[in-house]
């Protein structure tokens, strides 16, 4: 008998564009969210795009977060605001996207995500990502019920957040790797759709390599679709998977030890680098995820990242602890190898 089963949860509606965020009111009128609604915030957006938000949405009470947590999280469902919220809003970056995301889960809400910065590919995926003591936690969660993402906002941004956006692109080719590699050492289910949208998604964004530059509206473009694509990609899944392998548990790594020093699509940028060595040798593709990274300004070195050798290292040898997740990292790294990893491809230097 056919007994597989599948519940695929996407967004109804994708707004992307010049000035969209004034569309935001229509964008909600269309889904048919009526009520109170509530805006999830951080300081930065909330400054730059706060009031524009609020103009839509007349009467929304606002809450601002500072920190991806499971108690930002809490404190943002136990405020008389939530309780009476029909309907959330993430305004910002992933941090407080993410928040919303379990907000509204926790709550029973619909979400709407107005992403200010093209800098992570978590403003359409169905999945939050939250630290909590040595682990980090990649929970399942609605995805919003509608993105509206204004490129005129996002182009206006500090570059090197789209740059991070890029980056977190650029990791789905070893995340995807990571994947396969897990699907055939500890059968864990593999999505041929996912993954190969996952890998077209980089291949996409690296050959417009190009057309991406600072102060440009058409680069914010480019990588806000490569961003909903590699969210559908998870989507579709139902995991972070076609979008997170050992680069980010690098990364999630690089949170604990080095908190706030660089953004996480750099970091899992400049890891990928070296999960891809790890996979395919020196004759690999590493070099080429370097240049696409360079391509684009993304950094390639922990001195880039302004994260020292030794951190760097630590979290190499320490990133497959963090999550029960199968990847290139296996058991872990030892301390040789890392440093052979991290100085043959020139994230480090030798000393
Ligand atoms: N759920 C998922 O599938 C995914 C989740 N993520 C998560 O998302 C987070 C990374 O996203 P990222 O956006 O880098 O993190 P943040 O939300 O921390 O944003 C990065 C920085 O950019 C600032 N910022 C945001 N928008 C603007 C703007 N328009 N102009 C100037 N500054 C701005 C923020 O300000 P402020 O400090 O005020 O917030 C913050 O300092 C990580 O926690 C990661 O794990 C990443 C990918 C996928
Ligand atoms: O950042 C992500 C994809 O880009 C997903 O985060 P997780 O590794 O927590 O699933
Ligand atoms: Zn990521």
């Amino acid at each position: 008998m056919f007994d597989k089963s599948t519940w695929i949860k996407l967004p109804r509606n994708v707004v992307v564009g010049h000035g969209v965020i004034d569309e935001l009111g229509e964008t909600i009128a269309d889904l048919h969210l009526t009520g109170d609604p509530l805006i999830i915030t951080s300081p930065t957006p909330n400054e730059l795009a706060g009031d524009r938000v609020r103009a839509q949405v007349p009467g929304a009470e606002t809450i601002i977060v500072e920190t991806a947590s499971f108690e930002s999280i809490e404190r943002v469902i136990e405020t008389a605001q939530a309780e009476e919220a029909d309907y959330l809003i993430g305004l910002g970056g992933g941090k407080p996207i993410d928040i919303a995301k379990m907000a509204a889960d926790e709550i029973n809400c619909g979400l709407v995500s107005v992403p200010t910065a093209a800098s992570h590919d978590g403003l359409v995926s169905g999945r939050s990502s939250i630290p909590e003591g040595d682990t980090r936690h990649s929970v399942a969660a609605d995805p919003p019920l509608a993105v509206v993402a204004d490129t005129e906002i996002m182009a206006k941004a500090p570059w090197e957040l789209t740059t991070a956006g890029c980056a977190d692109i650029i990791s789905n080719y070893t995340a995807v790797q990571d994947w396969r590699l897990a699907n055939r050492l500890k059968n864990v289910e593999y999505s041929e759709y996912a993954g190969a949208l996952s890998e077209m998604t980089a291949e996409m964004l690296v050959d417009s390599a190009d057309s991406i530059k600072p102060n440009l509206e058409e680069s914010a473009w480019i990588v806000v679709k490569a961003l909903v694509s590699s969210g559908v990609a998870m989507s579709i899944a139902g995991t972070s998977r076609p979008a997170s392998g050992a680069e980010h548990l690098i990364s999630h790594q690089l949170d604990r030890i080095a908190p706030n020093q660089a953004l996480h699509g750099h970091q899992v940028g400049v890891a990928s680098i070296m999960t891809e060595y790890l996979h395919s040798g020196n004759d690999g593709q590493w070099r080429a995820i370097r240049k696409a990274l360079k391509s684009i300004d993304a950094p390639t070195t922990a001195a880039e990242l302004e994260i020292s050798d030794d951190d760097l290292l630590e979290a190499l040898t320490t990133a497959h602890e963090i999550r029960d997740r199968y990847t290139i990292l296996g058991n872990g790294v030892n301390l040789d190898a890392a440093y052979q990893t991290a100085t043959v491809t020139g994230v480090i230097e030798r000393d």
